[in-house]
């Protein structure tokens, strides 16, 4: 089957702006430039970056439609997945994208300045030494969740404005039983298969652990 363009997006999506599908599209060209010369995304994954990355990272998108001026920490950005496909549809919320490896955070910042977004600020800096609080904590893929929670359980704010209370967002693959028993923790476990049809999906998950 063909690698899914950005029509994948405009699909699920059908109310972008227009600034929102021109945003979109451009990342089109730009991952590649930039991953050419600093890989942010896998390069046998490159040529399906709208189903594997954009619109796996918008699954948050799917679970929930955060209200203006929240503040949403990404950590363990690479490229920026998911925090530059989130800043771009929630373009009324603020967007901190971290990462540990500074190249990385170059790319993020090349392609934001390249497309005009405004919410995000993107940061050379390890999760454990952010030292602001948040609504949210969104990540995709950095390490096990009973790892990850101690870096980010202190930085989320106690107040709630948004329809579910204030925790953790984290795209994960493959069987998360024994990591989410492993962690201990409260977590939901939401199929991104509920929300696409494509069998990249089947073994994708959204995994929410109110604070
Ligand atoms: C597998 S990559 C995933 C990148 C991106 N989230 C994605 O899904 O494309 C994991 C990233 O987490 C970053 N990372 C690992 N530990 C970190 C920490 N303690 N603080 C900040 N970033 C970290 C790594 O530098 C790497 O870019």
């Amino acid at each position: 089957m063909l690698n899914p363009g950005v029509d994948v997006i405009y699909r699920y999506f059908p109310t972008l702006s227009d600034s929102q599908r021109t945003q979109f599209l451009q990342l089109g060209e730009l991952y590649p430039f930039w991953n050419a010369q600093i890989n942010v995304v896998s390069r046998k994954d490159i040529d399906s970056l709208y189903l594997r990355h954009v619109l796996h990272s918008l699954g948050i998108a799917k679970f929930i439609g955060f209200v203006p001026n929240t503040r949403i920490l990404d950590v363990g950005t690479g490229g920026g997945f998911p925090g530059i496909p989130l800043a771009i549809f929630f373009p009324e919320v603020h967007f901190h994208l971290v990462d540990s490896i500074g190249k990385k955070i170059k790319v993020v910042r090349e392609v934001a300045t390249a497309i005009g977004l405004k919410n995000i600020k993107a940061d050379h800096i390890r999760a454990e030494q952010v030292d602001r609080n948040y609504d949210f904590v969104v990540s995709r893929a950095v390490t096990r969740l009973a790892d990850f929670y101690p870096w980010v359980r202190n930085k989320l704010l106690k107040k709630d404005q948004n329809a579910i209370p204030n925790g953790i967002l984290y795209l994960k693959g493959g069987d998360l039983r024994e990591e989410i028993n492993e962690a201990r923790l409260p977590a939901e476990v939401h199929p991104l298969s509920a929300y696409f049809e494509e069998d990249f999906f089947e073994t994708k998950h959204l995994v929410y652990i109110p604070v």
